[in-house]
Parts: C-alpha cells; sequence; structure tokens
C-alpha cells in the first residue's frame, strides 16, 4: 500500500530524530583522547584547505570564514579558528535569534562571549549582522552530527542551518562552499539521512582523513 506524503513526513521526521538521539549517544562515548587527536587531524584539513583556496585579509578578495565555536563533545574549532585568524582571515560565528534565525559576530581570540540564551553554545557579545552585511564570505563551515555520502546532513533539530543556508544557492559554479565536519565514525553511507524537502545539502566535509567532495557538476570546491 503506497503511504501518503503525510505520512511520509512524520516518518521521515521520526527516522531523523531517531538517528539524531544515536549520534548524539555515540558522540558523547567517543573516548575524550581520540576526540582531540581527531579534531587535531581534522583541524589540520581544514587550515591546509582555506590556505590552499583562499587569500588572507588584503583589500578586496573574500577573506571571511563563516565557521561556529564548538561546544561540548563537537569537534574542536577553536584551535583552528585561532590558527586562521593569526594568518589573517576574518572569521564569523553564528548568533540563535528569535525563530531560529541566525546572524553572525566577528570572532578572534580573547572576544567576550556569552552563553547564548537560546542554546548551548557560546556567543560573541559584539555586534550582530545578517550574514547579508558580512563582508567578503568565502566558506561557511557547517556544524552536524552526522553527514551522508550523499551530501546531507543531520544536525541538532533546530532548523538553524536549513533556514540559513536556503537563502543562498548551492547549485551554481559560485555557489559560497558549503562544509560540514565531523568525527571519522559519522561520516554515513549514502542515503542514510532522510532528506525532507527543506534540507540543505552540502558540497563536502571535513573528516580527520581529510576532505571528501560530492561531485556534483556544479561543484564549487
Ligand atoms: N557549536 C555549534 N553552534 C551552533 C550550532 C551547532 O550545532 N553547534 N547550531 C546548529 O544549528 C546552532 C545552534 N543549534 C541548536 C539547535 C538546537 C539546540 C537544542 O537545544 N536542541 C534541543 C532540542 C530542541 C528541539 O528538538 O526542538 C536539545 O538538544 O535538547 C541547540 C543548538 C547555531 N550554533
Ligand atoms: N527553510 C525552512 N523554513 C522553515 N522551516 C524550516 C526550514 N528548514 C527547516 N525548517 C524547520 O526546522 C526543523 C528542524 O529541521 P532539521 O530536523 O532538518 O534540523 P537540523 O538540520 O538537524 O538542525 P540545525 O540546522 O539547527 O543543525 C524542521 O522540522 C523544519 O520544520
Amino acid at each position: 500500500m503506497t503511504q501518503s506524503p503525510r505520512g511520509d513526513e512524520k516518518d521521515r521526521h521520526e527516522q531523523k530524530a531517531r538517528l539524531r538521539s544515536s549520534l548524539r549517544e555515540a558522540r558523547k562515548a567517543l573516548d575524550p583522547q581520540d576526540r582531540t587527536e581527531e579534531s587535531n587531524e581534522l583541524g589540520r584539513h581544514v587550515v591546509d584547505h582555506v590556505r590552499r583556496t583562499i587569500t588572507p585579509s588584503s583589500g578586496s578578495a573574500r577573506s571571511t570564514i563563516a565557521a561556529y565555536l564548538s561546544a561540548g563533545p563537537e569537534p574542536d574549532t577553536i584551535a583552528l579558528l585561532t590558527e586562521l585568524t593569526t594568518d589573517g582571515y576574518d572569521v564569523v560565528v553564528p548568533i540563535c535569534e528569535p525563530d531560529y534565525q541566525l546572524s553572525w559576530a566577528a570572532w578572534a581570540p580573547g572576544v567576550a562571549l556569552e552563553r547564548s540564551p537560546r542554546a548551548w553554545v557560546q556567543e560573541p557579545v559584539g555586534p550582530r549582522f545578517p550574514f547579508d552585511e558580512v563582508p567578503g564570505a568565502a566558506l561557511i563551515l557547517v556544524p552536524a552530527l552526522g553527514i551522508d555520502r550523499s551530501g546531507y546532513r543531520l544536525g541538532q533539530g533546530g532548523g538553524y542551518y536549513d533556514r540559513f543556508l536556503s537563502h543562498y544557492r548551492h547549485d551554481v559554479p559560485d555557489a559560497l562552499p558549503r562544509l560540514g565536519m565531523i568525527y571519522r565514525s559519522e561520516l554515513l553511507p549514502s542515503d542514510r539521512i532522510p532528506v525532507e524537502p527543506f534540507d540543505q545539502p552540502l558540497h563536502g566535509v571535513f573528516t580527520p582523513d581529510g576532505l571528501l567532495t560530492f561531485g556534483r557538476d556544479d561543484e564549487p570546491v
């Protein structure tokens, strides 16, 4: 018997919720030393990629990295972002606004932070901007709990990044590259993540093994 579209939607939503909680448990259960080692390897690949593909801040070139401040068991981003700011790249990180919207604020080592009232993440206390007003964005680093080899991600379930990314085209040659960052075991087989109509695909993913791109015709990376 064929299911109604609504039934399918509900199933996908429930499958996602189950996968999300098992990925969260698995991430928490990773050995802390392995987490640190994997984060270091991951960070090395991100920094190498940025150095190879983006010129640091100098006049008009796009040199801003839209990243995020890792929290809890997430792969560490602070060390790699520190290294990028030392190289002269500008870094912005997201602020959780009402209605699951994101705004963006400049980050550099030592900027004052406070805990978001809406999520378990740290946010700069300084001025915040809509993404369109962030000058020179060259790359978006996207947090995820898991990413499959079809290029779909599962996040924390707020839909913050799906809403944000939906404003920007991913299927054009000059698309702003959007690349995930996950531990090795969080790279899942193709079609493993149930896709809902609003889900935004990524162009690639960093794991401790390097950058995997999803090789669509429109690949900007
Ligand atoms: N470091 C980091 N910063 C980030 C993200 C992230 O994944 N990692 N985000 C990526 O989007 C945004 C924050 N997203 C979040 C989304 C939901 C919850 C949260 O507390 N979820 C509840 C369940 C909520 C629900 O199901 O409605 C929970 O965990 O109990 C936290 C953060 C922006 N900043
Ligand atoms: N473009 C959009 N417009 C309106 N609502 C959306 C949009 N994208 C996602 N949502 C809503 O957000 C909810 C969470 O989406 P989903 O489960 O894909 O989150 P996620 O990608 O895991 O979370 P996050 O992006 O915060 O890491 C969905 O139930 C959906 O209703």
